[in-house]
């Protein structure tokens, strides 16, 4: 029988499970299959991204899984992201829709800002000028799109809503004057990046983070030959030698008992089923002392979305 996930309790009164599958990078060819191993090995939670362009794949999956009757659609937690390029508040509902239509579902259990900054809203999901640069859309204002955020709870179609990549000041500013206040905020989170203060600061306010990128993304665009790999760091790798567990496991377990959500991604059968492995030991204070000596502070992240930069709503420019 596969293990019970712990769920975390979201201010919406709903229960967001801790452990779910990422899908950034899936490829369209092979996400359907590692969805469908991962819900039959125990998954329920699957978090996904209009940009990451598999939403449909994504959704295969879920029917397929649906339809032989493994779960039902209330058993699952499915995430997405609104895109950049649709923040203007007309662009928010025509958005959902079109991944609700494209995962073949009649509603999100949690639909995300994917990022604080605004591109021009164009039918590319990330529009370029002549020079290739990106065309950033500073008309838009975060506040706005979240009262249309808003809206889709109204209309049911998100049980729940957050933001992802959001600073203290802007999860702050949409306290002070949105009427729902976010629910979530996935962040980039991992043993070299450990970002007590922004951890700390979501747990204060009612708001469950999700650790993304929990093996420090070892496949991200900007990973250069001979970067430090997290799952071959030898201090991850003895600790979990104690408890005849891999380097992926502490990690994971690190995260499950700092009390946030993670959502490891792999296409891998194997490694799908591995990773799931990790509610039958518990790490010590001292593991997770160890854990934690491995963060390089800022110089630890990862998805910089330098790109972005010039946006008035870039997050990173402050402390946390
Ligand atoms: N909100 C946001 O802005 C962001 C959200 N995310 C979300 O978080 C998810 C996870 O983060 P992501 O950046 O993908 O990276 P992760 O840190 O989850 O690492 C994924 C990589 O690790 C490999 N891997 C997985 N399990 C193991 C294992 N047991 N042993 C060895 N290698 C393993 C995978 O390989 P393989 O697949 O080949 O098995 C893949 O290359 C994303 O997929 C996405 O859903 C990520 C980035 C930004
Ligand atoms: O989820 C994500 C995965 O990576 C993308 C490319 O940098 C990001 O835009 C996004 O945050």
């Amino acid at each position: 029988m596969a293990a019970v996930v712990p769920t975390l309790k979201l201010n919406s009164g709903r229960d967001m499970l801790q452990l779910g599958l990422g899908t950034w990078q899936s490829q369209p060819g092979e996400v359907t299959k590692s969805v469908i191993i991962a819900i039959e090995a125990g998954y329920r939670h699957i978090d996904g991204a209009r940009i990451y362009q598999n939403e449909p794949e994504v959704g295969a999956a879920i029917k397929a899984k649906i339809d032989d009757g493994t779960v039902k659609r209330e058993d699952l937690f499915v995430v997405s992201k609104l895109w950049d390029n649709a923040h203007r508040p007309d662009c928010v509902l025509p958005a959902i829709k079109k991944t609700l239509s494209d995962l073949g579902l009649e509603y999100l259990d949690m639909y995300l800002i994917h990022w604080p900054m605004g591109l021009q809203p164009t039918d590319e999901l990330i529009p370029r000028d002549a020079n290739g640069d990106c065309i950033i859309d500073n008309e838009t204002n975060l506040i706005d799109t979240w009262k249309q955020m808003e809206e889709l709870v109204k209309l049911g179609l998100t049980k729940s809503i957050g933001v992802s990549n959001f600073n203290s000041q802007q999860i702050q500013n949409i306290l002070d004057n949105g009427t729902i206040p976010p629910s979530n905020n996935q962040i980039e989170m991992h043993p070299y990046f450990i970002q007590t203060k922004l951890v700390e600061f979501c747990k204060e306010k009612g708001i469950v983070v999700t650790a993304y990128s929990p093996f420090g993304c070892p496949t991200h665009p900007s990973a250069k030959p001979g970067d430090p790999k997290l799952l071959e760091e030898p201090k991850l790798i003895e600790i979990g030698k104690k408890y005849g567990k891999g380097p992926n496991h502490v990690i994971l377990r690190w995260l499950l008992q700092k009390g946030v959500v993670t959502i490891p991604k792999s296409v891998t059968k194997s490694r799908i089923i591995d990773n799931f492995n990790v509610f039958d030991f518990t790490l010590t204070d001292e593991d997770i002392k160890a854990v934690e000596s491995l963060d390089k502070g800022r110089d630890g992240r990862i998805n910089t979305e330098l790109f972005l930069k010039k946006s008035k709503d870039y997050p990173f420019d402050i402390e946390f």
